[in-house]
């Protein structure tokens, strides 16, 4: 494969497509400063919308992955496009996010010297070749969080300390991790309150809920109150995977069938992906995106 051409990656600034409405119109949704929980019962299409989400962000150059999964195969055929790839060990996983929460607090401090308050896309600067003023990327690139089962690791593998760590590592990233380009998409089958207990729950802004097993495992992921104005994913089939309760943008729950690629198509994404991230170094992510200011 040549070298990418400018314009050709996708950006994670831009919204994400994730599915269609109840109109077969299309569904995108903003990942940048925010997070996304992805809850349902087992077979309900999380592991799906997960990787339609990590397939966008795979693509696009400016944004790094981070990928922890338990099953290992769910997300496995992105580790080729991630940063680090964690499987069914809790300690990996303690020393990534205590990482990543060093990372944060690195940023923040970077951010409070340029007296700014969020990463974005694009800043303008005078270029120190031609003295016009140019957009050049941030000082650095979002990252892509997706676990796939945080209950695996936050109620199940390693002591009880371990447990507990992770889960408090997870909230001060989800907490704080979006200002600074840090997006945390975490999905779990296993949406009661120890595992996502309100306070939780409550930092991600977005939340999708493929079909629960009952009203209050479809609260626990919505918010209190939405299977009692009649918006429970009970009520979807489970004969359609994929299908579940959005809360994005507009506030209030709306129903969308999520995208699906098969392994096939994730291989191959996957594969371009990965070649498309080795081509883009961080000089050619600048040049890619630095622009005259009029342009
Ligand atoms: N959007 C979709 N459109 C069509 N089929 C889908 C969709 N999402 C999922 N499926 C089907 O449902 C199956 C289960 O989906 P998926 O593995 O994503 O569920 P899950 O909720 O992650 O399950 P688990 O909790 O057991 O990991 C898929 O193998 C696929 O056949």
């Amino acid at each position: 494969m040549g070298p990418v051409k400018p314009g050709l990656p996708l950006s994670i600034f831009d919204p994400v497509p994730i599915g269609i409405d109840e109109f077969g119109m299309p569904v995108l949704i903003r990942l940048i400063w925010r997070n996304l929980l992805i809850g349902g019962e087992p077979g309900a299409g999380k592991s799906a919308l997960l990787n339609v989400l990590v397939a966008y962000a795979a693509l696009c150059a400016n944004c790094r992955l981070i990928l922890l999964d338990g099953k290992q195969v769910e997300l496995g055929q992105w580790r080729k496009c991630a940063d680090a790839f964690v499987g069914p060990n809790i300690v990996q996983a303690l020393v990534l996010l205590t990482k990543l929460q060093k990372m944060m607090d690195n940023r923040y401090a970077f951010l409070l010297d340029c007296e700014r308050r969020k990463v974005v896309e694009k800043i303008q600067t005078l270029s120190p070749v031609t003295g016009e003023i140019i957009w050049v990327p941030d000082a650095f690139l979002p990252y892509v969080v997706a676990i796939d089962e945080i209950a695996y690791y936050s109620a199940t593998i390693g002591d009880k300390r371990q447990r507990e760590e992770f889960a408090a590592l997870l909230r001060d990233l989800v907490a704080r991790g979006r200002a600074v380009g840090i997006i945390v998409i975490a999905a779990t089958q296993r949406p009661s309150s120890d595992i996502i207990p309100t306070s939780l729950r409550d930092l991600f802004a977005w939340r999708f809920a493929g079909r629960c097993t009952n009203d209050s495992s479809s609260d626990i992921v919505l918010g209190h109150g939405w299977a009692q104005k009649n918006w429970s994913a009970n009520s979807i089939s489970p004969n359609n995977p994929g299908a579940g309760l959005l809360i994005a943008e507009g506030g209030s729950p709306q129903l969308v069938k999520t995208a699906y690629l098969d392994d096939r198509t994730c291989a191959a994404i996957a594969a371009y992906a990965a070649d498309m991230r080795a081509t883009v170094t961080a000089a050619d992510r600048r040049a890619l995106r630095a622009v005259p200011a009029a342009a």
